[in-house]
């Protein structure tokens, strides 16, 4: 691991005292190893060994993230092994076909098992809470009856291509528009690209969702205590005295959940211009089943982080990849332009046509599920809730035992041989061999669709940015089509170059400490210069789907 620590930063608000208290306890569970030791069945996947026993590896996983298990594979090159975490067991998945096998097992393999652990340890639920939220939570009495369960198929329907995802979209993207038609209206115009598009695209999007009355709108101190909240979840949800170790993001996330819980006490869901998608929630969780209102607030805050902590960084990057490539901007601005109408005899009023972009664009297209591959390796979890077999489609077989956790490493997957020789690098076309075929077979392309290489290859399973099986995500078209149409505003309308690199645009570099639960954030905010770009000096923007 030396090159890695040299590399890699840490976590946010894990600073050196914790690494000290974290390194005595490594010392004193050595010393009492015997007593921890975790007998290994043969028909489990291969064991890693860690140079600190007990807790090397999370050791390293708290200190290097998501990093820890590339170097992994680069010392192991295992498709599945095993970690011992204390007394506990990390299955570790690198391969599709195992990641495939592991969404096949999901009945043993459990999504909703996890979410009751972060509902209760991060969404603080109390105990009446929990009991209605662990209520059949995988479906134990056979039926789909219970929270989890209910909103799962609900969402899945809400958020299904469809003409109330389009008013969704449609609610998203008019509410951009006049952060992006007041930009550069006067010259050029220096903004913080991350500062500005975390902070207008985060408004824009819960507006959307939440209405007119959302705490993310009426008081701008819940974006930013927000974003705090979102980057203290591991420490909040791992450390002792949480309080005290995660200070910041303790107190961030108390401003945020008493923004929503006065959001909901005044009844604001009822306002016009709220979702359906709020609107069934409440149904679901206070109606139906009887949630308090405040566990409710609190948990609509989970929402929050479905809705906006992958989306506004990716929309971050793509920007980026584009505007740092002039002839990528170029091919995708002919793209884009192809999808724009005047409606306006004076020719100020532009309207892009968003379905056109799903549809039509497909550089545009293969640029944001490369931008995901790159960027979004969400890494996901599931709970072993009884000792199973499974097996992958080359007949080969493990045992996982109960209690165990398994992890998918999709950012290991992201940079398997079978992406290429420049699996490590920005290549926009990557995906563009399959879209012909998918456009052929149905109007809307799913942004989750299994990677096909030049030769026409598929690879089930490897491009892993939504997930996959039972709960693959099903907020991915919303995603896809509020990211285009954001940056596609950008690319039709605006030059945009570094104000520290005059004529062009260079992107800044990733965190250095990456978690495996979200997108890659910029380490560090980058100054940029935006003038509206010839021809379109006084456009005033509108989207039609
Ligand atoms: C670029 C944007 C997004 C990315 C990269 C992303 C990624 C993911 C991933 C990897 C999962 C699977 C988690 C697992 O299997 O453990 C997931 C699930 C989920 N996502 Fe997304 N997501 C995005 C946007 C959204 C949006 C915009 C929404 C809502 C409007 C959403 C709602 C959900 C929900 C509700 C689930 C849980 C599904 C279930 O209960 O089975 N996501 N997402």
């Amino acid at each position: 691991m030396e090159g890695l620590e040299r590399t890699v930063g840490y976590a946010p608000e894990l600073n050196l005292y914790h690494f000290i208290t974290l390194g005595v306890a490594a010392l004193a569970l050595a010393y009492l190893q015997p007593l921890f030791s975790v007998p290994k069945d043969r028909r489990e996947p291969p064991l890693l060994h860690s140079s600190i026993p007990v807790i090397g590896h999370l050791l390293h996983l708290i200190k290097h993230g998501s990093d820890y298990l590339l170097e992994l594979e680069r010392h192991y090159h295992q498709s599945i092994y095993m970690l011992i975490i204390g007394k506990g067991r990390m299955y570790v998945v690198t391969s599709p076909e195992w990641a495939q096998a592991i969404h096949k097992s999901h009945k043993s393999l459990r999504f909703n098992t996890i979410v009751c652990q972060a509902m209760k340890n991060v969404f603080l639920m109390d105990e009446p809470a929990m009991e209605l939220i662990e209520h059949n939570a995988n479906g134990e009495d056979g039926t789909r009856s219970g929270i989890l369960l209910e909103m799962h198929d609900m969402l899945g329907s809400v958020l299904a291509p469809s003409q109330d995802l389009d008013d969704m979209n449609r609610s998203i993207l008019s509410e951009v528009l006049p952060a992006i038609n007041g930009l550069a209206k006067n010259g050029t115009q220096q903004i913080q690209l991350w500062g500005w598009l975390r902070y207008r695209f985060s408004v824009a999007s819960t507006t959307a969702i939440w209405g007119p009355k959302n705490p993310f709108l009426l008081y701008p101190d819940v974006e930013p205590a927000f974003w705090e909240f979102e980057a203290a979840v591991l420490p909040l949800s791992m450390a002792p005295l949480p309080c005290l170790l995660a200070r910041k993001g303790y107190k961030a996330r108390q401003r945020v959940f008493n923004a929503f819980e006065e959001y909901f006490e005044n009844s604001s869901y009822k306002e016009p211009g709220t979702s359906q998608l709020v609107r069934n929630r409440v149904v679901i969780n206070l109606e139906r089943h009887g949630l308090s209102k405040k566990m409710h607030a609190f948990g609509e805050v989970s929402m929050v982080f479905a809705v906006i902590v992958n989306t506004v960084p990716v929309a971050f990057w793509l920007m980026s990849y584009i505007f740092a490539d002039k002839d990528l901007l170029a091919e995708i601005r002919m793209e884009v332009d192809a999808c724009i109408s005047t409606p306006s005899a004076d020719g100020s009023k532009r309207s892009i046509n968003a379905t056109k972009l799903r549809t039509s664009c497909p550089l545009l297209t293969s640029a944001l599920r490369e931008t995901l591959r790159i960027t979004a390796s969400v890494n996901v979890n599931r709970q072993v809730h009884e000792d199973v077999t499974v097996t992958n489609s080359a007949g080969e077989s493990y045992l996982l035992k109960k209690d165990s956790i398994v992890q998918i490493a999709s950012n290991v997957i992201h940079q398997k041989e079978l992406w290429g020789s420049d699996a490590d690098q920005f290549s926009p076309r990557r995906f563009m061999q399959g879209s012909e075929k998918q456009q052929s077979e149905s109007k809307i392309p799913d942004p989750a669709a299994p990677f096909r290489d030049a030769q026409g290859k598929v690879y089930s399973a490897a491009f892993r940015s939504f997930g996959g099986g039972n709960n693959v995500c099903p907020g991915r078209f919303f995603a896809q089509t509020e990211i285009s149409g954001l940056v596609a505003l950008f690319v039709a309308g605006f030059e945009m170059e570094g104000a520290e690199t005059p004529g062009g645009y260079t992107s800044p570099p990733f965190e250095t400490f990456k978690s495996s639960l979200a997108v890659v954030k910029p380490r560090k905010d980058v100054d940029v210069k935006i003038r509206r770009r010839s021809g379109f000096e006084n456009a005033e923007w509108a989207f039609e789907m």
